[in-house]
């Protein structure tokens, strides 16, 4: 086994993950005012870096060149940072390297919302989302259903369903100062 210095846990960059939509740039950075740290939005990275929106990233260069983008902008932010609160993108943690890279640096929050809320979110996001493009109501489900595996792999589940985004912010920052429900996800 290599050798890895340790992170102390107070000062491990907490992740948001969980489907498109569920909320993770909204309570990202409404966790990281409540905590005084900084807040890292990977999309809003990698338009920075690129210049151009992340759907125009899509249909100029496909997705396979957007996905090496955003498994090098997480890996290089989760190593290299301290004390953030980082929203990922929701196809982020389908790649195992992200995966494997969060959960070894980070403290990993999985947002959680069940289909029936999301649908009531989709005019809300689809503009924006170019994954949602040209996808039946029925090929969404299809997506959200095969995602959540990937999903399973976290430190700790907040069930979003009946919250408003400040609420779902409190509750964790409740979950992190008391240790509720923080455990080790299986291995793959
Ligand atoms: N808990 C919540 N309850 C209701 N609406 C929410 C909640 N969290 C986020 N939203 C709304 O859902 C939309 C998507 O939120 P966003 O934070 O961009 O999600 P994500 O980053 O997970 O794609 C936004 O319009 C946001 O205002
Ligand atoms: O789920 C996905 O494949 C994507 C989710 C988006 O982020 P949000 O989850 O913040 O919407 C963004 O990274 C991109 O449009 C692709
Ligand atoms: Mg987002």
């Amino acid at each position: 086994m290599s050798y890895m210095r340790q992170i102390p846990v107070r000062e491990k960059n907490i992740v948001l993950i969980g489907f498109m939509g569920v909320g993770k740039t909204t309570i990202g950075q409404l966790v990281a005012k409540k905590l005084y740290r900084d807040f890292i939005d990977i999309d809003v990275e990698i338009e920075k870096n690129e210049k151009m929106l992340i759907k125009d990233i899509f249909s100029k260069y496909g997705e396979k060149e957007f996905r090496r983008i955003e498994r090098e902008t997480i890996s290089d932010i989760c190593q290299a940072k301290r004390c953030k609160v980082v929203s990922l993108g929701g196809g982020a943690f389908q790649q195992e390297e992200v995966r494997n890279v969060c959960l070894e640096n980070c403290i990993v929050l999985f947002l959680d919302l069940s289909w029936d809320r999301w649908k009531e979110r989709l005019d809300l996001i689809i503009e924006s989302r170019p994954v949602l493009h040209n996808r039946t109501l029925e090929e969404m489900q299809e997506l959200f259903n095969a995602r959540q595996d990937a999903y399973s792999k976290h430190n700790s589940r907040v069930q979003t369903d009946n919250l408003v985004a400040e609420e779902v912010a409190d509750y964790i920052v409740e979950t992190l100062k008391l240790g509720w429900d923080i455990y080790q996800p299986q291995k793959d």
